[in-house]
């Protein structure tokens, strides 16, 4: 059960879907508190699930709280700076989000001693269904590590880094890869009704197939490779279409994970950062 109380840096997509999941697990709207400077954005999260909204300006912590960073990357410096010293309350957890940012980063502008969990979640976490990524400083207590895995285990499965410099390589795969999905689901929309189907049953055909898919996928101790030659007849239809995907899909997946792993590193240069 999560008892701490939960204190959000920003109310964009991200917060709203950490919020979201987070209340459908039980955690109580006033353990919740949302900070943002534009005030008709967070008062729409605190009316929409039951939330404390206030402004971006720092206050006390309360001990043991857990600080989410959930603001762009290119704002970390700046929310450090004003935040800082309300840090100096031993058992706060500072929980990051940002794309990029590394905990060493985030480490030199607070009070040395500081807890730090470096995340990657992705938006399915809205409806408990999220991955996550996870990496803690050694300045970090093994009871602090375990409420950041609460956290994020609330709203979906959680996978521990002992090398934060994956974090690049994960932000590619998870943390981007919902837009990928639903750039696949849109394009297998678009190609089905080019083929005649009518638009709301290509997208629910397509939705369906790609969620069954994933959920056989883990379900099974299969693997991608073996669960698809089940899927192939020799001669038939699968292969046909398969030859035509595999053309382009490999190489173009290594390119898209490449550039989004090295937007990551460059979020990670503060300065020359730009989002
Ligand atoms: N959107 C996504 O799928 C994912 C986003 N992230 C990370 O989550 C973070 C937020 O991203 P989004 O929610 O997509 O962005 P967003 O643009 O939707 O939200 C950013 C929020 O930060 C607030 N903000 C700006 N300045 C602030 C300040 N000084 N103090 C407090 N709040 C401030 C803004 O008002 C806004 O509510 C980023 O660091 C991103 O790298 C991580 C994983 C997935
Ligand atoms: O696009 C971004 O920078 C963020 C990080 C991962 C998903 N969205």
């Amino acid at each position: 059960m999560i008892t701490q109380h939960i204190i959000f840096i920003g109310a964009g997509h991200m917060a709203r879907a950490l919020i979201a999941g987070l209340r459908r697990q039980g955690v109580m709207g006033d353990q919740i508190q949302v900070h943002a400077p534009s005030a008709p954005r967070r008062d729409a999260l605190a009316a929409e699930f039951g939330i404390r909204s206030l402004p971006a300006t720092a206050q006390k912590l309360p001990a043991h709280g857990v600080v989410i960073y959930a603001a762009k990357p290119k704002q970390m410096p700046s929310v450090l700076t004003e935040w800082r010293h309300s840090f100096t309350d031993a058992g706060v957890l500072f929980l990051s989000v940002a794309a990029g940012i590394s905990s060493t980063r985030i480490a030199a502008e607070l009070d040395a001693g500081t807890a730090i969990v470096r995340s990657m979640p992705n938006t399915p976490t809205q409806i408990g269904v999220g991955a996550t990524a996870l990496y803690a400083r050694d300045t970090t207590s093994a009871e602090q590590r375990q409420i950041a895995e609460s956290i994020m285990a609330a709203v979906g499965k959680v996978y521990w880094l002992s090398d934060e410099s994956l974090m690049d390589a994960v932000t590619a795969l998870s943390g981007s890869g919902p837009a990928y999905v639903l750039l696949f689901l849109e394009a297998l929309e678009d190609a089905a009704v080019l083929q005649g189907l009518d638009r709301p049953t290509a997208r629910a055909l397509a939705v369906q197939t790609v969620l069954g898919t994933a959920q056989m996928a883990a379900a099974s101790v299969s693997s991608p490779t073996e669960l698809r030659h089940q899927v192939t007849s020799p001669g038939g239809t699968t292969a046909a279409g398969l030859a035509a995907w595999e053309e382009h899909l490999r190489p173009l997946a290594q390119r898209a994970l490449a550039a989004a792993a090295e937007r990551s590193r460059a979020l990670g240069d503060i300065k020359g950062n730009t989002p």
